[in-house]
């Protein structure tokens, strides 16, 4: 049953990279100075279209042209945060896709207000690591250690549920099993490898990954935010086979996604209901 499962989630995921390869949605991305470049990177290797804009004086011109919006509170300042907010405002506005990656949430408490603030704008899906999303499910600080995770993807189930909940967002833990939920249902994506944690930004590339796979099919939120983890952790297992450290995995990981076909995606997605 789960191999038939598997195998049914795998043929989504392919579908899904095949419609970003053939569509190149635009993505707006408001994100942190680390991850702009393996950001960028990865949302062109999937054959998405990345741009880097977050001036308030351009996203109402901006962000209407745009399939999705990706906002990142990495490297967050007083002057960032109102542009993350009118660009996320004017998507909700426009009925388009947008994706918040939460990033360090418990760190601070203007931290904290500030992603519960952007998450009352109504984003389409919420990726953190199990940390954060406690974060946030709790409004609690100090709860986090920075911006890598202390708790195990698992220890996040029920906060991510009840996230969901409370926001209307689907909601993605990501770690040794990403979770995916929308409050009521609850896949699990069993896809990566352990060095993924010990590059900088792939949490961030990867929601912005999710940002690309929800662009071309913003109703079915859910089903493309688990793909695109399931699909990204696929290119980490084959960059794995030839990496020799972080760094090269960084480079491996890329080339992989950029060159992932039918066979590698649905032999290699491992999605199943929890
Ligand atoms: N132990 C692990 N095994 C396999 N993949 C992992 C593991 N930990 C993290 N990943 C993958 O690494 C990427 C980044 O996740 P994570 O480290 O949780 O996010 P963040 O960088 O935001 O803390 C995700 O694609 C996730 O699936
Ligand atoms: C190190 C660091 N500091 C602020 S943002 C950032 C990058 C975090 O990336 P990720 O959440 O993907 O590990
Ligand atoms: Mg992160």
């Amino acid at each position: 049953m789960e191999d038939g499962e598997e195998r049914e989630w795998g043929a989504k995921a392919w579908t899904y990279l095949s419609s970003v390869r053939s569509l190149s949605p635009l993505i707006q991305c408001i994100t942190n100075f680390v991850s702009m470049d393996l950001t960028a990177n990865t949302l062109l290797s999937a054959g998405a279209s990345p741009a880097m804009l977050h001036s308030p004086n351009e996203s109402p011109d901006f962000t209407p042209q745009v399939n999705a919006l990706y906002i990142n509170v990495g490297t967050l300042s007083d002057n960032w945060l109102p542009a993350m907010e009118l660009a996320a405002q004017l998507a909700s506005k426009l009925n388009k896709p947008w994706v918040l990656d939460p990033v360090a949430a418990g760190a601070s408490r203007f931290r904290l207000k500030a992603c519960l603030d952007l998450i009352s704008l109504k984003p389409t899906v919420i990726r953190g690591n199990a940390s954060e999303i406690i974060a946030l499910a709790k409004a609690s600080f100090p709860s986090t250690k920075g911006v890598d995770s202390s708790h195990d993807s698992t220890d996040a189930v029920e906060a991510a549920k009840s996230l969901a909940n409370s926001s209307g967002a689907v909601v993605a833990v990501s770690g040794a099993v990403d979770f995916v939920t929308d409050g009521n249902r609850i896949v699990g994506a069993r896809n990566g490898v352990p060095m993924m944690q010990k590059i900088t930004a792939t949490g961030c590339a990867v929601t912005a990954l999710i940002a690309a796979f929800v662009a071309t099919d913003p109703s079915h939120a859910m089903e493309a935010t688990a793909s695109a983890l399931a699909v990204f952790g696929v290119a980490g297992e084959l960059g794995m086979e030839t990496a020799r450290g972080p760094a090269s995995l960084r480079t491996h990981l890329i080339d992989s996604l950029h060159g992932l076909d039918q066979t590698a995606v649905i032999s290699g997605v491992k999605i199943t209901a929890i």
